[in-house]
């Protein structure tokens, strides 16, 4: 994969607090850049602040210090050259959607014509495999096959950077070596520029051009490692070879592992409960709305089910417009309370 020199993503001081001055600061002067056809990994402890380092990449906060430039320009707001994939797939696409409606959506704002979203929809669809599956329904698809559809929504956008956080973090393992290949794969065949958040620092080094190390809560930059390990990556020889092997020693020394891994007595007591993925079936047991659904996904008509989308989408758009006003108001009101 050539990556030009040419950077695109440029994060300067950048800095968040949540709840005002007294409040708690989440990241704290975090500096890096990431290349035009890059793909880099961020990897750092668990609450140190990654999700908030994204949310403010990709303009869904507003960072209390720092900027953050996306091809020169400042972000200010959500870019409409940038997608985000998230680690709950289940939350983030639309039950009542089928899978190719769901992929066309944020086309749909971005005034992309109807039968340019379905020909974007479908080549993106074939790319991750999921072309039979297109008039399903993301609860009647497995966890892995649900992030696909989510990396195929993203992908369809054509964006400039793909933000991607924890990604494969709730599929089993066999799944996750999958789509860190689907990965590697798509990213070469759209060219695109990729910034992933994980914990798993055998992924970061198995998918990355670069990893940048994060210290812990308020999270900085520790490291910024070059990953030579060439463009094609093979899940059994790759992270058997020599320079794998180093690169993960490196990388959990800067970490600091041994430390984060010793058990807290309190933790031993009383153990937070792991986060269990929702199965799909799980679901469709919870949502009747999803039931009378199912229906329409056994139903052949192609273009009935494609026209209730059409009206879902429209109902979906208004709802996530008003989500997005709401949180507007929220953050202009934190703004206002800090100044
Ligand atoms: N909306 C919020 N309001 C107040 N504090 C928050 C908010 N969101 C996150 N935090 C706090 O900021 C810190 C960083 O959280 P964040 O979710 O960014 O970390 P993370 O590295 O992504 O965590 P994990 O590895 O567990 O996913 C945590 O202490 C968290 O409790």
């Amino acid at each position: 994969m050539k990556t030009e020199t040419k950077t695109m993503l440029e994060v300067s001081g950048l800095g968040h607090r949540y709840g005002g001055a007294n409040g708690h600061q989440a990241i704290a002067d975090l500096t890096f850049q990431v290349r035009t056809g890059e793909l880099a990994c961020i990897v750092g402890p668990s609450g140190c602040g990654k999700s908030t380092m994204l949310r403010s990449i990709s303009g869904l906060i507003k960072p209390t210090s720092g900027k953050v430039q996306l091809n020169g320009s400042p972000v200010n707001g959500v870019p409409e050259d940038l997608a985000v994939v998230f680690q709950d797939y289940s939350r983030s696409l639309f039950p009542w959607l089928s899978v190719r409606s769901n992929v066309e959506f944020p086309l749909r704002s971005r005034g992309v014509s109807k039968a340019e979203r379905r020909e974007r929809a479908d080549e993106v669809l074939e790319w991750v495999g999921l072309s039979a599956a297109a008039k399903k329904y993301p609860w009647q698809l497995s966890g892995g096959m649900q992030q696909r559809v989510s990396i195929a929504r993203a992908l369809a956008c054509r964006p400039a950077l793909l933000l991607m956080d924890e990604p494969f973090a709730s599929v089993d393992a066999q799944t996750r070596f999958e789509l860190e290949d689907l990965l590697l794969r798509v990213r070469k065949q759209f060219d695109s520029t990729v910034l992933l958040v994980t914990h798993d620092i055998d992924e970061s080094i198995y998918l990355a051009d670069r990893v940048f190390v994060l210290s812990k809560s308020p999270a900085s930059v520790v490291a910024d490692l070059e990953i030579p390990l060439g463009d094609e990556r093979d899940q059994i020889t790759t992270r058997e070879s020599e320079t794998f092997v180093h690169l993960r020693s490196e990388v959990a020394r800067l970490l600091d592992v041994r430390t984060a891994a010793a058990p807290k007595p309190e933790a031993a007591e009383a153990p937070e409960p792991e986060a269990e993925a929702a199965t799909p079936e799980a679901e469709a047991d919870e949502k009747p709305a999803e039931a009378a659904a199912d229906s329409a996904a056994e139903s052949d008509v192609d273009e009935q089910t494609s026209d209730a989308d059409e009206k879902s989408a429209d109902d979906a758009e208004k709802s996530t417009a008003k989500q997005w006003a709401e949180a507007e108001q929220a953050e202009a009101a934190e703004t206002a309370k800090r100044n």
